[in-house]
């Protein structure tokens, strides 16, 4: 595949079999999504490519049509649901049909339809609710049975790109079960995922890309482990980065108190960040632990509570996302695609924007050499690839659009930079550097707070945890912070359970 002068897939096969979960794995913008773009029609392959599917080959390029009647489908990231919508507008949106006569949706076909699929599922899901007021595991359910209503047991593809990204550990579980039982049928589940965990105790095979090119080809996992992939990934071990050290806080800096902070679900939080410090915040989904980030920093309304920085008093509640960023807070939230970047500005316009905006410059174009310098320094620091500035974000692979969304906010120097999910979807070289840049901004001075719900993540990346529980905050971790601590305490079950236990499925 082919980008004007850039090779993207050199040469790349990929076999899945009947009946197996099969993952695919690289490092940021070695070709993943690209390879499931092209076997779903997105894009067209260079001349000499090939897809088949159950046997039959297909016409190139991929048409959604013929996919769809071979059972071909797809899970988006972060499920790709829209969350106004109930169940059944979801499950058959793009597939709704008016009646003939009456000119009208038929709902009553179109619930059956949803109902059929849910009861191939053995679940049970609301079909009238908006999809945003489901529980976790419910919104899998409904992403799965959307992407398997094309499908007949025994037949077809699903390919998961980075679906499971935002699923909170019980959610993953019901996931996985559910993903066990379809390819206990026959059909073939394509995973391609940034956690490798998922990958060593729930996939049969593996493909790793580097480069746009295969480096291993559908590898067996019996007796790989984490390490063992890394290494494929990479072309070479990790730098060890868990010996994380002790914060060092300035003497004298004040800290940043956060008071009494109250939102739809976070009730009278407190706590304080001594600049130097990287606090995290975790909690099951629904706990109000990553209301936090977005309350304390204007971007979704408090009630009520206080944040104090650099001798300032700030009230929460009324707070615009601009007046906090001009008391020196920034906000890197979760979910890129949404809610941090402009998609079709260049990496220097996203990366300047705060300063522009801030200086009553915004959208002129940006020519002075200091911020060309700032813009190369960051694409620098934060290995963004490839270090075109000129790039268009929309352009660019999902994890280094996630290092310049950090770039962008790094570059104002915040006094308090609080993130959510700061390495969702970025491969485990880049989840390095993103940990190492944060930790050496508050190394030179920034507090940091961190909302997140991957335990390893956190482990790397903080000085103490606040574990949440019905809005508040129920334990603080500190000391050594293993990521086994980290589940028990936010689970209390003890150590991790497989998220997958594998069938004797004696399929060919
Ligand atoms: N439309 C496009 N035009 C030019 N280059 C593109 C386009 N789409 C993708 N690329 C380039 O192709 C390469 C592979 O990108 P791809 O999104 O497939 O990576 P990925 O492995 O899915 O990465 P990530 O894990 O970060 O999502 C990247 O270098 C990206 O910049």
């Amino acid at each position: 595949m082919t980008f004007g002068t850039a090779r993207v897939l050199k040469d790349v096969s990929l076999q899945v079999r009947a009946g197996e979960i099969h993952g695919l794995i690289g490092q940021n913008g070695s070709g993943k999504s690209t390879l499931a773009k092209v076997l779903t029609g997105i894009h067209t392959p260079d001349p000499g490519a090939r897809v088949a599917v159950d046997g039959t080959d297909l016409r190139l390029p991929v048409r959604p049509g013929e996919i769809r009647t071979r059972g071909v489908a797809v899970v988006h990231q972060t499920l790709g649901l829209v969350r106004d919508a109930s169940v059944v507008e979801n499950m058959r949106i793009g597939r709704l049909t008016a009646s003939r006569f009456l000119r009208r949706i038929d709902w009553h076909r179109e619930r059956a339809a949803a109902t059929e699929v849910f009861e191939r599922l053995g679940r049970v899901v609301p079909l009238d609710a908006p999809v945003g007021t489901l529980r976790e595991d419910e919104r899998a359910t409904v992403a799965i049975a959307r992407a398997l209503q094309d499908v007949h047991a025994g037949t077809g593809l699903i390919i998961f790109d980075e679906s499971t990204r935002a699923l909170s550990r019980p959610a993953l579980e019901h996931f996985f079960t559910i993903l066990d039982e379809i390819v206990a049928t026959g059909t073939a589940v394509l995973l391609i995922t940034h956690r490798l965990e998922e990958v060593v105790d729930a996939a049969d095979r593996v493909t790793v890309l580097r480069d746009g090119a295969v480096v291993e080809g559908g590898r067996e996992l019996a007796g790989t482990s984490e390490a063992d992939l890394t290494a494929m990934m990479l072309g070479r071990n990790l730098i060890d980065l868990e010996n994380r050290g002790t914060a060092e806080i300035a003497a004298g800096a004040a800290p940043v108190l956060i008071e009494a902070v109250t939102g739809r679900r976070a009730r009278n939080v407190s706590f304080a960040v001594a600049p130097g410090e990287v606090v995290g915040l975790t909690g099951l989904g629904g706990s109000g632990y990553d209301d936090v980030p977005y309350l304390i920093s204007g971007a979704s309304p408090a009630s009520a509570g206080t944040v104090f920085l650099s001798g300032a008093e700030l009230p929460l509640a009324g707070l615009t996302p601009s007046a906090a960023i001009r008391a020196g807070i920034a906000l890197v939230p979760e979910g890129r695609e949404h809610s941090g970047l402009a998609m079709a500005m260049t990496v220097t316009e996203n990366v300047t924007f705060p300063q522009t905006a801030r200086a009553g410059r915004a959208l002129l174009p940006v020519r002075r050499p200091r911020e060309k310098a700032l813009v190369a320094d960051w694409m620098t620091r934060l290995d963004v690839q490839p270090r075109e500035p000129r790039m268009v974000v929309g352009t660019l692979s999902g994890g280094n659009q996630q290092k310049v969304l950090l770039a962008k906010w790094l570059a104002l120097g915040p006094a308090l930079l609080v993130l959510h999910e700061p390495t969702q979807a970025v491969d485990v070289g880049a989840r390095h550097t993103i940990v190492a840049t944060i930790r050496a901004a508050a190394h030179a001075g920034c507090a940091v707070v961190v909302a997140g719900s991957d335990e390893n993540e956190l482990s790397l990346l903080c000085d103490r945890v606040l574990v949440f529980a019905d809005g508040e905050i129920q334990k603080e971790l500190s000391g050594e912070l293993t990521p086994d601590e980290i589940v028990h305490a936010i689970y209390a079950t003890g150590t991790r359970a497989p998220l997958r236990r594998r069938l004797e499925k004696g399929l060919t």
